[in-house]
């Protein structure tokens, strides 16, 4: 079996985009995105990305699989590639500028702006303890800033759900936390019964966070979108971040909005074409 696919990445997370518009299944299995992603044996990839039909009233789905071949429900970088695919794929047929993408998630708006960046609305946070899910809480109620026990150390970690879950802990140098020996530890806490995403943000001003990341299902990566809008509501409701602000990530720079108008989340960034290829 021979699979096209294109290349792409937001700010370094990068994903293979399959043109998945015959049907509703994705034309691979997770064990073959596996092999597509691994970085010395396949193409490289932190996941696969599918652009199929749209489902009720919407103009595509996107599925993805993580690089570990788990099914996580949204990602905030790679509907913005998905969305310079779909331009791509649509050619001079295109009509408009945005997309409104049925995923796990939801509905969520990506717009290509003029300047050829993507502006994402990517619908209201969630904060119930049952929604991100963790235990660590009472389901009904938040979690903001309690004392989780990892590696011999207490942190205080706010947890956010963007559609996948997200567990963010302030700390004084982000450059310091050795990622590749706690992530795993949050990522498979017993607290986050469907696992989670964990970052690390060293607040530079209210307007300025820098980030690191350890990914559920694909480890360190440069950039994750729904962390930078999760990250960014967790300083809102730690009362240490504005309601917009930049998000520095090792990849580069995300715009992260939580409008006070209608509670969405808004982020802008790019996303950009590596090559194209068959496997
Ligand atoms: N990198 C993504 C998030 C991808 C999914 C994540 N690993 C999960 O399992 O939830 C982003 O940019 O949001």
């Amino acid at each position: 079996m021979t699979i096209e696919f294109t290349k792409y990445h937001g700010l370094g997370n990068d994903f293979i985009l399959i043109d998945n518009r015959c049907a509703l299944t994705p034309l691979i299995t997770p064990e073959i995105a596996i092999r597509m992603c691994d970085r010395h044996f396949g193409i490289g990839a932190d996941g696969v990305i599918f652009a199929l039909p749209g489902q009720k009233g919407t103009d595509y789905s996107m599925r993805i699989f993580n690089s570990d071949g788990s099914e996580p429900e949204m990602c905030g970088n790679g509907i913005r590639c998905l969305a310079a695919f779909l331009t791509e794929l649509e050619g001079i047929s295109r009509s408009k500028d945005y997309y409104l993408i049925h995923t796990l998630a939801g509905v969520i708006r990506p717009q290509l702006t003029d300047d050829g960046q993507v502006r994402v609305d990517m619908g209201s946070p969630r904060l119930l303890a049952q929604e991100v899910p963790t235990t660590l809480a009472p389901g009904e109620s938040k979690v903001i800033n309690l004392p989780l026990e990892i590696g011999n150390q207490t942190w205080h970690i706010t947890c956010v759900s963007m559609g996948n879950p997200h567990c963010i802990t302030f700390v004084e140098d982000v450059a310091s936390i050795p990622l590749e020996i706690i992530g795993p530890q949050f990522e498979h806490h017993p607290v986050f019964p469907q696992r989670t995403n964990t970052e690390f943000i060293q607040v530079v001003n209210p307007s300025h966070l820098k980030m690191r990341v350890w990914e559920r299902g694909a480890g360190i990566t440069l950039a994750c979108g729904t962390g930078a809008c999760a990250s960014l509501v967790a300083g809102v409701l730690n009362n240490l971040c504005d309601r917009m602000a930049i998000i520095e990530l090792p990849g580069g720079n995300l715009e992260i909005e939580w409008a006070e108008t209608d509670q969405r989340i808004y982020m802008t960034g790019p996303a950009e074409r590596v090559f194209t290829g068959k496997m």
